[in-house]
């Protein structure tokens, strides 16, 4: 490192500059925490919800449509969920249940989500994580629903069925995958322990370069990452964090097969606690139904978002498990209940349908 006097006087000189802004944006972002203490005793007096995954939406759109850079857009939503994390801490602690151990990719999406001012509560399975926010040991809930990959994630979508909790917020990660272990080397792996969605995410990987490996599914990757902490025969697929976490390797860097796997989450509360997001603007509605089985009838379905003019951007069916080729159909529409078309559309479709369930209306990710 150069010495002191080594530096040119043009660098010490910009140093001393982001010094002195570095001091003036403490003092701004303090002023903004103490406007947010404000704004907590209002809400304690009226005894209303502390989150507001709306307000911190329209926040992030607002700095975003006016920001005249040369920070990037793509900085600004990460920079002011860490700032809003912070100042909704001062207002009143957010817990979340995700699936753990420390180092998964749902710790990762709570992280991200909330901000890293949080109180973790890591969970054995996704069970375990509605338990925890249907009980009230946490806040909130975070559930993988879907990947890029695989495909959707079955006993999260099956859980939703019967579950009193309803989604007030999505988040989208980018998973990469890596081979992790205690020594540096492929060599000698006696079994891969991982979930079994990382497991089939780097199939084509696993088959070419370790073929007759034993692949081993645990609960998480994070419990394979720490199996593989413990014995030096095993490997994990993980994260890079997770290799910190648990003092591995990273033998082979990003072994999944799709270089732009994403796994999206759910963030789920119950309505004892949070009500539903106001409208943000831009928002998404995600439902169940099903309809009975007859010609035609996924078609009827569909027809009351057509006629309204309610875009529909996700569509997945999984079996009723009658017996009877009865399917739940899990769909996502753009637009709040609040907007006068999509409250329309919901009404008719809910009419054509043998079971109808909201599973929450939030704002569109904005990360
Ligand atoms: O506007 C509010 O309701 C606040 O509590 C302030 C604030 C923020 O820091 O901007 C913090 C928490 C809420 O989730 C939304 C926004």
């Amino acid at each position: 490192m150069a010495e002191p006097s080594g530096v040119a006087p043009e660098l010490l000189a910009l140093r001393q500059h982001i010094d002195n802004v570095d001091r003036e944006l403490l003092a701004l972002l303090n002023r903004r925490a103490g406007l947010a203490l404000e704004v907590g005793e209002i809400k304690k007096r009226e005894g209303s919800v502390v989150f507001r995954p709306e307000r911190e939406a329209q926040v992030i759109d607002g700095l975003k449509s006016t920001n005249p850079g040369p920070l990037k857009n793509d900085s600004v939503a990460p920079i002011w969920r860490e700032i809003m994390s912070a100042c909704r801490a001062l207002e009143t602690p957010t817990r979340v249940a995700y699936l753990g151990p420390a180092g998964t990719f749902s710790e990762e999406a709570a992280l991200g989500y909330f901000g890293s001012s949080l109180v973790r509560l890591p969970c054995a399975s996704i069970d375990e994580v509605m338990h925890a926010a249907t009980s009230g040991a946490a806040d909130f809930g975070v559930m993988p629903v879907e990947n890029s990959t695989e495909g959707v994630v079955a006993r999260s979508l099956d859980l939703f069925l019967t579950t009193p909790l309803f989604i007030i917020g999505e988040t989208s990660l980018v998973v990469r995958h890596n081979l992790l272990r205690k020594v540096d080397e492929l060599q000698g792996v006696e079994a891969i322990c991982a979930h079994p969605q990382a497991l089939a995410q780097c199939h084509r990987w696993l088959s070419h370069h370790l073929p007759d490996v034993e692949r081993r599914p645990v609960a998480s990757n994070a419990e394979g990452a720490r199996l593989a902490g413990l014995n030096p025969a095993l490997a994990a697929i993980a994260s890079t964090r997770a290799a910190s976490e648990y003092g591995l390797h990273v033998v082979s860097p990003a072994i999944q097969d799709d270089p732009h796997n994403r796994t999206r989450f759910a963030i789920v509360t119950h309505p004892s606690r949070h009500p539903a997001p106001k409208a943000s603007g831009h928002d998404c509605t995600s439902l169940v139904v099903s309809v009975t089985n007859r010609p035609g009838a996924v078609h009827d379905m569909l027809v009351p978002l057509k006629n309204h003019g309610v875009s529909m951007t996700r569509f997945e069916s999984r079996p009723a498990r009658s017996g009877q080729w009865e399917y739940y159909f899990y769909i996502d529409v753009e637009g709040h209940p609040d907007e006068p078309k999509v409250d329309a559309a919901l009404k008719e479709l809910r009419a054509v349908c043998a079971f109808f369930k909201i599973l929450g209306t939030y704002p569109i990710d904005v990360h």
